[in-house]
């Protein structure tokens, strides 16, 4: 838990490019997501929004463009786990080892105290299974995992990629409790969904992208009155309408 009057960091991306062999993945995107709110990060498939959030977090390299994490590039964080937490894809952990080994694990290798391998197997509700091998794990239990090791190193700053994907309403429920916590706790979160109800009820503010680029750095109320739409849903349906990937025959007439 961040000390009270802490400043906490931001993530910045200036011009952030990333350029496959044919296509062009993320396309000069500039933003800043700020602390003490859930930012929810939207677009459509293939917009951009995992490749923009593994160049945060140094796992692709950008073709132009930096994106920054308390005002430093991600590779350059000599303890990252305290820093930045991540779930990308809760299905990367090794299957033979018990949810507490796991965690142990990742607390020694990254020089953080012991204690927080408990104090995050309680605070995403596994306690009870912290001695089971994760292989037997369902997917909600593995998102729970995932997220306990993004706590590990109590980071002010937490990356979510689709961390409700595949849960049931009650999994749904606890993450988007979470996620409202850790923001009035003090830290910046982004966190990618395609939920837009969802996304309504958890996010104070939305970076929307398509193909690439930047639609909407905005607080949801205001999306509302641009769009002049009811919903979440509607007002990105109108903003994207332009920018998917493809079209079934019935939709956007
Ligand atoms: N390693 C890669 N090689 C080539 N193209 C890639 C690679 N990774 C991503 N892309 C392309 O970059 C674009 C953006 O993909 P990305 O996965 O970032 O989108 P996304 O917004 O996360 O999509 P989704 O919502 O479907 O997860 C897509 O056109 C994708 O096919």
């Amino acid at each position: 838990m961040p000390r009270p009057g802490t400043v906490m960091p931001m993530i910045e991306a200036q011009e952030l490019t990333k350029r496959y062999r044919t296509t062009v993945a993320v396309d000069r995107l500039s933003f800043q997501v700020r602390p003490g709110r859930v930012t929810g990060f939207l677009g459509p498939n293939g917009a951009g929004k995992s490749t923009t959030m593994r160049m945060i977090l140094g796992l692709d390299t950008p073709t132009g463009g930096h994106a920054l994490v308390g005002g430093r590039p991600y590779r350059s964080l000599p303890y990252p786990l305290r820093e930045v937490g991540a779930l990308l894809d809760a299905g990367a952990v090794h299957g033979g080892l018990s949810a507490r080994q796991h965690l142990a694990w990742l607390a020694a290798s990254n020089r953080l105290p012991r204690a927080r391998v408990a104090d995050v197997l309680g605070r995403t509700g596994l306690e009870v299974v912290a001695g089971k091998r994760i292989r037997g794990f369902s997917l909600g239990m593995r998102q729970r995992l995932g997220i306990a090791a993004a706590l590990l190193g109590d980071p002010p700053i937490l990356i979510f990629d689709e961390p409700v994907n595949g849960l049931d309403p009650e999994g749904i429920a606890w993450i988007r409790g979470l996620l409202r916590a850790l923001a009035a706790e003090g830290r910046t979160i982004l966190v990618s969904s395609h939920l837009m109800s969802e996304t309504a009820l958890t996010a104070d503010h939305l970076l929307i992208i398509g193909q690439g680029r930047l639609l909407a750095d905005t607080g949801i109320d205001e999306l509302l009155r641009s769009a002049g739409a009811a919903t979440l849903e509607d007002a990105y349906l109108r903003l994207t309408q332009n920018a998917v990937e493809y079209r079934s025959m019935d939709v956007h007439r």
